[in-house]
Protein backbone atom coordinates (compact mmCIF):
# COMPACT_ATOMS: atom_id res chain seq x y z
CA UNK A 1 0.00 0.00 0.00
CA UNK A 2 2.76 2.15 0.54
CA UNK A 3 3.60 2.24 -2.78
CA UNK A 4 1.00 4.22 -3.88
CA UNK A 5 -0.17 7.75 -3.14
CA UNK A 6 -4.17 8.20 -2.61
CA UNK A 7 -4.84 11.08 -6.05
CA UNK A 8 -8.69 10.34 -5.76
CA UNK A 9 -11.77 8.24 -5.46
CA UNK A 10 -12.62 7.60 -9.30
CA UNK A 11 -16.80 5.80 -7.98
CA UNK A 12 -18.13 3.40 -6.34
CA UNK A 13 -19.34 0.41 -7.23
CA UNK A 14 -21.62 -2.88 -5.63
CA UNK A 15 -18.30 -4.47 -4.54
CA UNK A 16 -15.87 -1.52 -3.09
CA UNK A 17 -14.16 1.89 -4.16
CA UNK A 18 -12.20 2.36 -6.81
CA UNK A 19 -9.11 4.58 -6.25
CA UNK A 20 -6.98 6.28 -8.55
CA UNK A 21 -3.10 6.29 -7.46
CA UNK A 22 0.13 6.77 -7.79
CA UNK A 23 3.14 4.47 -8.00
CA UNK A 24 5.81 6.04 -6.22
CA UNK A 25 8.06 3.45 -8.18
CA UNK A 26 7.39 4.38 -11.63
CA UNK A 27 5.78 7.16 -11.18
CA UNK A 28 2.10 6.33 -13.21
CA UNK A 29 -1.41 6.04 -12.66
CA UNK A 30 -3.38 3.36 -11.49
CA UNK A 31 -6.65 2.25 -10.57
CA UNK A 32 -6.81 0.56 -7.07
CA UNK A 33 -10.12 -1.21 -6.14
CA UNK A 34 -10.38 -1.91 -3.13
CA UNK A 35 -12.79 -4.87 -1.19
CA UNK A 36 -13.47 -5.25 2.35
CA UNK A 37 -12.40 -8.79 3.62
CA UNK A 38 -14.27 -10.64 4.41
CA UNK A 39 -17.46 -9.17 5.12
CA UNK A 40 -19.58 -10.23 1.81
CA UNK A 41 -17.96 -14.11 1.23
CA UNK A 42 -19.46 -14.08 -2.52
CA UNK A 43 -18.64 -10.31 -3.16
CA UNK A 44 -15.04 -11.02 -1.75
CA UNK A 45 -14.90 -14.51 -3.98
CA UNK A 46 -16.06 -12.39 -6.99
CA UNK A 47 -12.91 -9.65 -6.61
CA UNK A 48 -10.63 -12.70 -5.93
CA UNK A 49 -11.98 -14.02 -9.28
CA UNK A 50 -11.77 -10.81 -10.87
CA UNK A 51 -7.97 -10.78 -9.97
CA UNK A 52 -7.07 -13.78 -10.95
CA UNK A 53 -8.70 -13.74 -14.50
CA UNK A 54 -7.31 -9.86 -15.22
CA UNK A 55 -3.99 -11.20 -14.05
CA UNK A 56 -4.34 -13.87 -17.04
CA UNK A 57 -5.54 -11.58 -19.31
CA UNK A 58 -2.81 -9.87 -21.58
CA UNK A 59 -4.82 -8.09 -24.62
CA UNK A 60 -3.98 -4.64 -26.02
CA UNK A 61 -7.71 -3.76 -25.29
CA UNK A 62 -8.15 -5.53 -22.41
CA UNK A 63 -7.39 -3.33 -18.55
CA UNK A 64 -4.19 -4.25 -17.90
CA UNK A 65 -3.58 -5.93 -14.24
CA UNK A 66 -0.56 -4.53 -12.21
CA UNK A 67 -0.87 -6.72 -9.03
CA UNK A 68 -3.02 -7.37 -6.03
CA UNK A 69 -2.48 -7.76 -2.05
CA UNK A 70 -4.34 -7.90 0.90
CA UNK A 71 -4.05 -4.61 3.12
CA UNK A 72 -5.86 -3.42 6.57
CA UNK A 73 -8.82 -5.81 5.32
CA UNK A 74 -8.93 -5.07 2.29
CA UNK A 75 -8.46 -6.88 -0.92
CA UNK A 76 -6.52 -4.11 -3.79
CA UNK A 77 -6.83 -4.63 -7.15
CA UNK A 78 -4.49 -2.61 -9.19
CA UNK A 79 -5.17 -1.68 -13.03
CA UNK A 80 -4.30 0.45 -15.65
CA UNK A 81 -6.10 3.53 -15.14
CA UNK A 82 -8.11 3.81 -18.24
CA UNK A 83 -8.07 8.33 -18.21
CA UNK A 84 -11.15 8.57 -21.16
CA UNK A 85 -13.48 7.04 -18.21
CA UNK A 86 -15.92 4.52 -19.06
CA UNK A 87 -18.24 3.84 -22.47
CA UNK A 88 -21.57 5.04 -20.96
CA UNK A 89 -19.77 8.35 -19.83
CA UNK A 90 -19.07 9.06 -23.29
CA UNK A 91 -22.07 8.61 -24.75
CA UNK A 92 -23.81 10.50 -22.81
CA UNK A 93 -21.34 13.58 -23.45
CA UNK A 94 -22.88 13.23 -27.05
CA UNK A 95 -25.88 14.78 -26.17
CA UNK A 96 -27.79 14.28 -29.42
CA UNK A 97 -25.05 14.12 -31.81
CA UNK A 98 -24.68 11.10 -33.36
CA UNK A 99 -21.07 9.16 -33.30
CA UNK A 100 -19.08 9.20 -36.86
CA UNK A 101 -19.15 5.39 -38.43
CA UNK A 102 -15.54 5.12 -38.10
CA UNK A 103 -15.63 5.77 -34.21
CA UNK A 104 -18.31 3.35 -34.16
CA UNK A 105 -16.73 0.62 -36.04
CA UNK A 106 -13.13 1.18 -34.45
CA UNK A 107 -14.47 1.10 -30.65
CA UNK A 108 -16.65 -1.88 -31.52
CA UNK A 109 -13.84 -3.70 -32.89
CA UNK A 110 -11.73 -3.11 -30.25
CA UNK A 111 -14.23 -4.57 -27.94
CA UNK A 112 -15.19 -7.63 -30.02
CA UNK A 113 -11.68 -8.44 -30.76
CA UNK A 114 -11.18 -8.39 -26.16
CA UNK A 115 -14.29 -9.83 -25.90
CA UNK A 116 -12.62 -12.66 -28.32
CA UNK A 117 -9.46 -13.15 -26.72
CA UNK A 118 -11.40 -14.24 -23.21
CA UNK A 119 -13.22 -16.49 -25.04
CA UNK A 120 -10.60 -18.46 -26.58
CA UNK A 121 -9.40 -18.68 -22.87
CA UNK A 122 -12.67 -20.13 -22.21
CA UNK A 123 -13.91 -17.33 -19.97
CA UNK A 124 -17.53 -15.73 -20.13
CA UNK A 125 -17.06 -12.15 -19.17
CA UNK A 126 -21.17 -12.12 -17.80
CA UNK A 127 -21.35 -8.40 -17.42
CA UNK A 128 -20.72 -7.30 -20.80
CA UNK A 129 -22.50 -3.05 -21.18
CA UNK A 130 -21.03 0.25 -22.04
CA UNK A 131 -19.92 0.95 -18.26
CA UNK A 132 -17.89 -1.72 -18.42
CA UNK A 133 -15.69 -0.73 -21.29
CA UNK A 134 -13.16 1.74 -20.92
CA UNK A 135 -11.31 4.04 -23.03
CA UNK A 136 -7.96 5.68 -22.56
CA UNK A 137 -7.00 9.04 -23.85
CA UNK A 138 -6.19 8.24 -26.91
CA UNK A 139 -9.37 6.59 -27.88
CA UNK A 140 -8.09 3.06 -27.24
CA UNK A 141 -10.92 0.73 -25.77
CA UNK A 142 -9.94 -1.46 -22.79
CA UNK A 143 -12.32 -4.18 -21.39
CA UNK A 144 -12.65 -3.95 -17.67
CA UNK A 145 -14.46 -5.65 -14.62
CA UNK A 146 -14.42 -9.05 -14.61
CA UNK A 147 -16.03 -9.44 -11.02
CA UNK A 148 -18.77 -11.41 -12.79
CA UNK A 149 -16.91 -13.41 -15.37
CA UNK A 150 -16.45 -17.02 -15.01
CA UNK A 151 -14.86 -20.25 -16.66
CA UNK A 152 -16.15 -22.33 -19.02
CA UNK A 153 -16.71 -25.67 -17.29
CA UNK A 154 -15.47 -25.28 -14.53
CA UNK A 155 -17.85 -22.88 -12.55
CA UNK A 156 -21.02 -25.30 -12.90
CA UNK A 157 -22.82 -22.97 -10.15
CA UNK A 158 -22.81 -19.92 -12.01
CA UNK A 159 -24.27 -21.45 -14.36
CA UNK A 160 -27.35 -21.65 -12.23
CA UNK A 161 -27.21 -18.58 -10.97
CA UNK A 162 -28.44 -15.48 -13.34
CA UNK A 163 -25.57 -12.51 -13.84
CA UNK A 164 -25.52 -9.60 -15.20
CA UNK A 165 -27.39 -6.32 -16.36
CA UNK A 166 -31.17 -6.92 -17.15
CA UNK A 167 -30.98 -4.41 -19.84
CA UNK A 168 -28.12 -5.91 -21.57
CA UNK A 169 -29.14 -9.70 -20.49
CA UNK A 170 -29.65 -12.01 -23.60
CA UNK A 171 -33.33 -14.07 -24.44
CA UNK A 172 -32.10 -17.35 -22.48
CA UNK A 173 -31.17 -16.18 -19.59
CA UNK A 174 -34.67 -15.11 -19.20
CA UNK A 175 -35.31 -18.59 -20.01
CA UNK A 176 -33.56 -20.23 -17.32
CA UNK A 177 -31.32 -21.62 -19.57
CA UNK A 178 -26.97 -21.60 -18.89
CA UNK A 179 -25.25 -18.84 -20.24
CA UNK A 180 -22.77 -19.19 -23.27
CA UNK A 181 -20.44 -17.36 -25.22
CA UNK A 182 -23.44 -16.38 -27.27
CA UNK A 183 -24.91 -14.38 -24.40
CA UNK A 184 -22.00 -12.17 -24.38
CA UNK A 185 -22.90 -11.52 -28.21
CA UNK A 186 -26.28 -10.42 -27.13
CA UNK A 187 -24.46 -7.65 -24.67
CA UNK A 188 -22.10 -6.46 -26.89
CA UNK A 189 -25.01 -6.03 -29.77
CA UNK A 190 -26.77 -3.57 -27.20
CA UNK A 191 -23.49 -1.58 -26.60
CA UNK A 192 -22.97 -1.30 -30.42
CA UNK A 193 -26.68 -0.33 -30.86
CA UNK A 194 -26.01 2.37 -27.97
CA UNK A 195 -23.27 3.38 -30.12
CA UNK A 196 -25.16 3.51 -33.27
CA UNK A 197 -28.00 5.27 -31.67
CA UNK A 198 -27.38 7.01 -28.42
CA UNK A 199 -30.52 5.25 -26.88
CA UNK A 200 -31.14 0.79 -25.63
CA UNK A 201 -32.21 -1.27 -27.78
CA UNK A 202 -34.98 -2.69 -25.48
CA UNK A 203 -36.77 0.09 -23.66
CA UNK A 204 -39.74 -0.63 -21.22
CA UNK A 205 -41.82 0.57 -18.39
CA UNK A 206 -41.89 -2.33 -16.47
CA UNK A 207 -40.27 -5.59 -16.32
CA UNK A 208 -42.64 -7.73 -17.96
CA UNK A 209 -42.44 -4.68 -21.13
CA UNK A 210 -38.49 -5.30 -20.79
CA UNK A 211 -38.38 -9.18 -21.11
CA UNK A 212 -40.86 -9.49 -23.70
CA UNK A 213 -38.69 -7.12 -25.96
CA UNK A 214 -35.87 -9.06 -25.18
CA UNK A 215 -37.12 -12.42 -25.48
CA UNK A 216 -38.86 -11.16 -28.93
CA UNK A 217 -35.85 -9.65 -30.12
CA UNK A 218 -37.97 -6.31 -30.58
CA UNK A 219 -35.79 -3.01 -30.82
CA UNK A 220 -36.21 0.21 -33.39
CA UNK A 221 -34.42 0.04 -36.40
CA UNK A 222 -30.97 1.60 -36.69
CA UNK A 223 -30.83 4.97 -38.62
CA UNK A 224 -30.53 4.30 -42.49
CA UNK A 225 -27.06 6.56 -43.07
CA UNK A 226 -25.42 3.63 -41.23
CA UNK A 227 -23.53 0.85 -43.54
CA UNK A 228 -25.86 -1.94 -44.83
CA UNK A 229 -23.51 -4.05 -42.85
CA UNK A 230 -23.73 -2.80 -39.57
CA UNK A 231 -27.24 -2.93 -39.69
CA UNK A 232 -27.40 -6.51 -40.65
CA UNK A 233 -24.55 -7.72 -37.44
CA UNK A 234 -27.19 -5.97 -35.13
CA UNK A 235 -29.79 -7.78 -36.48
CA UNK A 236 -28.04 -11.14 -35.96
CA UNK A 237 -26.37 -10.29 -32.78
CA UNK A 238 -29.93 -9.90 -32.08
CA UNK A 239 -31.29 -13.12 -32.85
CA UNK A 240 -33.30 -14.76 -30.30
CA UNK A 241 -31.68 -18.11 -30.30
CA UNK A 242 -28.05 -17.83 -29.29
CA UNK A 243 -26.97 -20.81 -31.99
CA UNK A 244 -28.34 -18.13 -34.54
CA UNK A 245 -26.01 -15.50 -33.14
CA UNK A 246 -22.45 -15.33 -35.06
CA UNK A 247 -19.55 -16.03 -32.62
CA UNK A 248 -17.52 -13.19 -32.26
CA UNK A 249 -14.56 -15.00 -33.87
CA UNK A 250 -16.87 -15.18 -37.04
CA UNK A 251 -17.88 -11.51 -36.46
CA UNK A 252 -14.14 -10.93 -37.03
CA UNK A 253 -13.53 -13.20 -39.46
CA UNK A 254 -15.99 -14.46 -42.04
CA UNK A 255 -18.92 -11.82 -41.45
CA UNK A 256 -20.23 -9.34 -43.72
CA UNK A 257 -18.69 -6.54 -41.21
CA UNK A 258 -15.24 -8.27 -40.61
CA UNK A 259 -13.64 -6.65 -43.39
CA UNK A 260 -15.02 -2.90 -42.27
CA UNK A 261 -14.16 -4.41 -38.58
CA UNK A 262 -10.59 -5.50 -39.08
CA UNK A 263 -9.92 -2.18 -41.37
CA UNK A 264 -10.27 -0.37 -38.02
CA UNK A 265 -8.46 -2.54 -35.74
CA UNK A 266 -5.11 -1.12 -34.67
CA UNK A 267 -1.93 -3.09 -35.85
CA UNK A 268 -1.61 -4.14 -32.06
CA UNK A 269 -4.53 -5.87 -31.95
CA UNK A 270 -4.38 -7.63 -34.83
CA UNK A 271 -1.03 -8.93 -34.04
CA UNK A 272 -2.51 -10.44 -30.78
CA UNK A 273 -5.45 -11.58 -32.19
CA UNK A 274 -2.93 -13.77 -35.04
CA UNK A 275 -1.18 -15.03 -31.56
CA UNK A 276 -3.68 -16.02 -29.77
CA UNK A 277 -5.52 -17.54 -32.82
CA UNK A 278 -2.13 -19.94 -32.78
CA UNK A 279 -1.94 -20.67 -29.45
CA UNK A 280 -5.69 -20.99 -28.58
CA UNK A 281 -6.94 -21.44 -25.30
CA UNK A 282 -4.25 -21.45 -22.06
CA UNK A 283 -1.86 -24.22 -22.27
CA UNK A 284 -1.92 -27.13 -20.23
CA UNK A 285 0.30 -25.53 -17.66
CA UNK A 286 -1.24 -22.15 -17.39
CA UNK A 287 -4.97 -23.81 -17.24
CA UNK A 288 -3.62 -25.32 -14.42
CA UNK A 289 -2.57 -22.61 -12.56
CA UNK A 290 -5.51 -20.94 -13.25
CA UNK A 291 -7.89 -23.49 -12.51
CA UNK A 292 -5.50 -23.73 -9.20
CA UNK A 293 -5.79 -20.55 -8.32
CA UNK A 294 -9.68 -19.81 -9.05
CA UNK A 295 -10.00 -23.10 -7.51
CA UNK A 296 -8.14 -23.03 -4.22
CA UNK A 297 -9.15 -19.46 -3.57
CA UNK A 298 -12.10 -18.95 -4.82
CA UNK A 299 -14.89 -21.42 -6.15
CA UNK A 300 -14.27 -24.47 -4.27
CA UNK A 301 -14.74 -22.73 -0.52
CA UNK A 302 -18.10 -21.18 -1.86
CA UNK A 303 -20.79 -22.72 -0.12
CA UNK A 304 -22.86 -22.49 -4.16
CA UNK A 305 -20.48 -25.48 -5.27
CA UNK A 306 -22.36 -27.58 -2.94
CA UNK A 307 -24.70 -29.53 -3.80
CA UNK A 308 -24.48 -28.84 -8.27
CA UNK A 309 -25.12 -31.64 -10.51
CA UNK A 310 -22.17 -30.80 -13.01
CA UNK A 311 -23.56 -32.37 -15.74
CA UNK A 312 -26.51 -29.68 -15.80
CA UNK A 313 -24.16 -26.95 -16.58
CA UNK A 314 -23.14 -28.22 -20.18
CA UNK A 315 -24.70 -25.62 -22.41
CA UNK A 316 -24.87 -28.02 -25.28
CA UNK A 317 -26.14 -30.71 -22.95
CA UNK A 318 -29.27 -29.26 -22.45
CA UNK A 319 -32.02 -30.35 -25.47
CA UNK A 320 -35.06 -27.48 -25.40
CA UNK A 321 -37.36 -30.13 -24.68
CA UNK A 322 -40.78 -30.00 -24.91
CA UNK A 323 -42.64 -26.54 -24.51
CA UNK A 324 -43.98 -25.61 -21.62
CA UNK A 325 -46.87 -23.24 -20.31
CA UNK A 326 -46.11 -20.96 -17.93
CA UNK A 327 -47.50 -22.73 -14.53
CA UNK A 328 -48.85 -20.87 -11.56
CA UNK A 329 -51.04 -17.88 -11.44
CA UNK A 330 -48.55 -14.99 -10.46
CA UNK A 331 -49.72 -13.16 -7.52
CA UNK A 332 -51.54 -9.46 -7.62
CA UNK A 333 -49.26 -8.26 -5.56
CA UNK A 334 -46.45 -8.88 -7.93
CA UNK A 335 -48.28 -8.50 -10.79
CA UNK A 336 -49.23 -5.08 -9.61
CA UNK A 337 -45.89 -4.51 -8.92
CA UNK A 338 -44.46 -5.46 -12.50
CA UNK A 339 -46.76 -3.47 -14.13
CA UNK A 340 -46.75 -0.19 -11.89
CA UNK A 341 -43.20 -0.40 -11.30
CA UNK A 342 -41.03 2.05 -13.12
CA UNK A 343 -37.57 0.08 -14.67
CA UNK A 344 -35.12 2.88 -13.50
CA UNK A 345 -35.01 4.78 -10.59
CA UNK A 346 -31.62 4.56 -10.15
CA UNK A 347 -29.58 7.71 -9.78
CA UNK A 348 -26.88 5.86 -12.29
CA UNK A 349 -29.13 6.29 -15.11
CA UNK A 350 -31.29 8.80 -16.65
CA UNK A 351 -35.34 7.20 -16.60
CA UNK A 352 -36.36 4.88 -19.31
CA UNK A 353 -38.61 7.22 -21.35
CA UNK A 354 -35.08 8.54 -21.79
CA UNK A 355 -32.57 8.31 -24.26
CA UNK A 356 -28.96 7.35 -23.41
CA UNK A 357 -28.13 11.11 -23.53
CA UNK A 358 -31.14 11.77 -21.52
CA UNK A 359 -32.89 13.35 -24.13
CA UNK A 360 -36.67 12.74 -23.42
CA UNK A 361 -38.84 10.82 -25.49
CA UNK A 362 -42.78 10.12 -25.76
CA UNK A 363 -43.15 7.95 -22.68
CA UNK A 364 -44.59 4.76 -23.70
CA UNK A 365 -47.50 4.96 -21.15
CA UNK A 366 -49.10 7.75 -23.04
CA UNK A 367 -49.87 5.42 -25.82
CA UNK A 368 -52.67 3.15 -25.73
CA UNK A 369 -51.58 0.30 -24.27
CA UNK A 370 -52.16 -3.74 -25.30
CA UNK A 371 -53.32 -6.26 -23.04
CA UNK A 372 -51.39 -8.52 -21.74
CA UNK A 373 -53.03 -11.82 -22.22
CA UNK A 374 -50.47 -14.21 -20.77
CA UNK A 375 -49.41 -14.52 -16.77
CA UNK A 376 -45.95 -14.15 -16.85
CA UNK A 377 -44.10 -17.45 -14.93
CA UNK A 378 -44.26 -17.66 -11.21
CA UNK A 379 -41.07 -17.90 -10.58
CA UNK A 380 -39.77 -15.30 -13.10
CA UNK A 381 -41.95 -13.55 -11.19
CA UNK A 382 -40.98 -14.12 -7.48
CA UNK A 383 -37.52 -13.85 -8.90
CA UNK A 384 -38.64 -10.35 -9.80
CA UNK A 385 -39.82 -9.70 -6.56
CA UNK A 386 -37.32 -10.12 -4.82
CA UNK A 387 -34.64 -8.22 -7.32
CA UNK A 388 -34.72 -4.64 -6.55
CA UNK A 389 -36.70 -2.97 -9.94
CA UNK A 390 -34.71 0.27 -9.68
CA UNK A 391 -31.77 -1.59 -10.23
CA UNK A 392 -32.16 -2.64 -14.26
CA UNK A 393 -29.10 -0.97 -15.36
CA UNK A 394 -27.07 -2.56 -12.77
CA UNK A 395 -25.25 -5.74 -12.10
CA UNK A 396 -26.94 -8.26 -9.36
CA UNK A 397 -26.85 -11.98 -8.86
CA UNK A 398 -30.39 -13.85 -8.60
CA UNK A 399 -30.05 -18.01 -7.79
CA UNK A 400 -32.58 -19.77 -10.27
CA UNK A 401 -31.02 -23.08 -9.22
CA UNK A 402 -33.92 -25.41 -7.18
CA UNK A 403 -36.60 -27.24 -8.59
CA UNK A 404 -38.86 -25.18 -9.89
CA UNK A 405 -36.80 -24.38 -13.15
CA UNK A 406 -37.60 -20.95 -14.62
CA UNK A 407 -39.57 -21.33 -17.55
CA UNK A 408 -39.55 -18.14 -19.38
CA UNK A 409 -41.19 -15.78 -22.21
CA UNK A 410 -39.07 -17.67 -25.11
CA UNK A 411 -42.06 -20.60 -24.66
CA UNK A 412 -44.75 -18.27 -25.30
CA UNK A 413 -47.01 -19.05 -28.84
CA UNK A 414 -46.61 -16.57 -31.54
CA UNK A 415 -49.36 -13.53 -31.39
CA UNK A 416 -48.94 -12.80 -27.70
CA UNK A 417 -48.82 -9.07 -27.28
CA UNK A 418 -46.48 -7.56 -24.57
CA UNK A 419 -48.17 -4.88 -22.29
CA UNK A 420 -46.26 -1.78 -23.83
CA UNK A 421 -46.81 -0.83 -27.56
CA UNK A 422 -44.35 -1.70 -29.98
CA UNK A 423 -43.87 1.34 -32.23
CA UNK A 424 -41.34 0.62 -35.58
CA UNK A 425 -40.19 -2.49 -34.11
CA UNK A 426 -37.46 -4.86 -35.92
CA UNK A 427 -39.25 -7.79 -35.03
CA UNK A 428 -36.56 -10.85 -35.13
CA UNK A 429 -39.15 -12.97 -37.62
CA UNK A 430 -36.83 -15.48 -38.76
CA UNK A 431 -36.02 -16.55 -35.33
CA UNK A 432 -37.72 -20.15 -36.06
CA UNK A 433 -35.85 -20.76 -38.81
CA UNK A 434 -32.82 -23.07 -39.55
CA UNK A 435 -30.06 -22.69 -37.09
CA UNK A 436 -27.37 -20.96 -39.55
CA UNK A 437 -24.53 -20.44 -36.96
CA UNK A 438 -24.35 -23.07 -34.12
CA UNK A 439 -21.31 -25.07 -35.01
CA UNK A 440 -19.39 -22.04 -33.42
CA UNK A 441 -22.27 -22.08 -30.01
CA UNK A 442 -21.40 -23.81 -26.71
CA UNK A 443 -17.32 -24.25 -27.78
CA UNK A 444 -16.75 -25.87 -24.77
CA UNK A 445 -17.95 -29.18 -26.14
CA UNK A 446 -15.05 -29.18 -28.17
CA UNK A 447 -12.45 -29.28 -25.30
CA UNK A 448 -12.85 -33.36 -24.29
CA UNK A 449 -9.21 -33.42 -22.48
CA UNK A 450 -7.78 -30.12 -22.10
CA UNK A 451 -7.18 -28.43 -18.16
CA UNK A 452 -10.75 -28.28 -17.95
CA UNK A 453 -10.91 -31.87 -17.01
CA UNK A 454 -8.51 -31.18 -13.80
CA UNK A 455 -11.12 -28.72 -12.61
CA UNK A 456 -13.96 -31.04 -13.09
CA UNK A 457 -11.64 -33.45 -11.06
CA UNK A 458 -11.34 -30.95 -8.35
CA UNK A 459 -15.19 -30.02 -7.90
CA UNK A 460 -16.38 -33.77 -7.84
CA UNK A 461 -13.32 -34.34 -4.88
CA UNK A 462 -15.22 -32.21 -2.65
N1 LIG B 1 -9.51 0.88 -14.92
C1 LIG B 1 -10.30 1.95 -14.75
N2 LIG B 1 -9.99 3.14 -15.27
C2 LIG B 1 -10.80 4.22 -15.10
N3 LIG B 1 -11.94 4.21 -14.40
C3 LIG B 1 -12.31 3.04 -13.84
C4 LIG B 1 -11.52 1.85 -13.98
N4 LIG B 1 -12.13 0.85 -13.31
C5 LIG B 1 -13.25 1.38 -12.78
N5 LIG B 1 -13.36 2.70 -13.09
C6 LIG B 1 -14.45 3.61 -12.68
O1 LIG B 1 -14.56 3.51 -11.26
C7 LIG B 1 -15.92 3.53 -10.87
C8 LIG B 1 -16.20 2.34 -9.98
O2 LIG B 1 -15.96 1.16 -10.73
P1 LIG B 1 -16.26 -0.27 -10.19
O3 LIG B 1 -15.89 -1.25 -11.25
O4 LIG B 1 -15.66 -0.44 -8.84
O5 LIG B 1 -17.82 -0.28 -9.96
P2 LIG B 1 -19.00 -0.08 -10.99
O6 LIG B 1 -18.64 -0.70 -12.30
O7 LIG B 1 -19.38 1.36 -10.98
O8 LIG B 1 -20.15 -0.90 -10.29
P3 LIG B 1 -20.28 -2.47 -10.16
O9 LIG B 1 -18.96 -3.03 -9.75
O10 LIG B 1 -21.31 -2.61 -9.12
O11 LIG B 1 -20.71 -2.96 -11.50
C9 LIG B 1 -16.74 3.57 -12.16
O12 LIG B 1 -17.16 4.88 -12.39
C10 LIG B 1 -15.79 3.16 -13.24
O13 LIG B 1 -16.08 3.83 -14.46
Amino acid sequence: MERYSLQNVIGEGSFGRALLVWCKINQEKYVLKEIQLPKNHSKLENSRREAILLSRMKHPNIVAFREAFEADGLLCIVMEYCSGGDLLQRIRQQKITQFCVDDILRWFAQMCAAAEHIHDKRVLHRDLKSKNIFLTDNGIIKLGDFGSACILNSSKAYAHTYVGTPYYVAPEIWDNKPYNNKSDVWSLGCVLYELCTLRHPFQAPSWKSLILKVCRGAYPPLPNHLPYELQYLVKQMFKTNPKDRPSLHSILTSHRVSRLLRAHLPSQALETQEQGRRTGRWNREEGKKVANLLGEKSLIKTSTFEGVELAEAHCGSREPGPRRHWAAEPSDTVLQMLANASLVSSDSMTSTSQSLTGVSEEPEDSRQRKRWDRDPPQRLLSLLEKAQLSRAFSTFLISTGGDDPLVGPLFQPQGDHPDGPEPEVAVDEDRLQPRSDDEDTDFEEESPCDWMDEVEKMFSDH
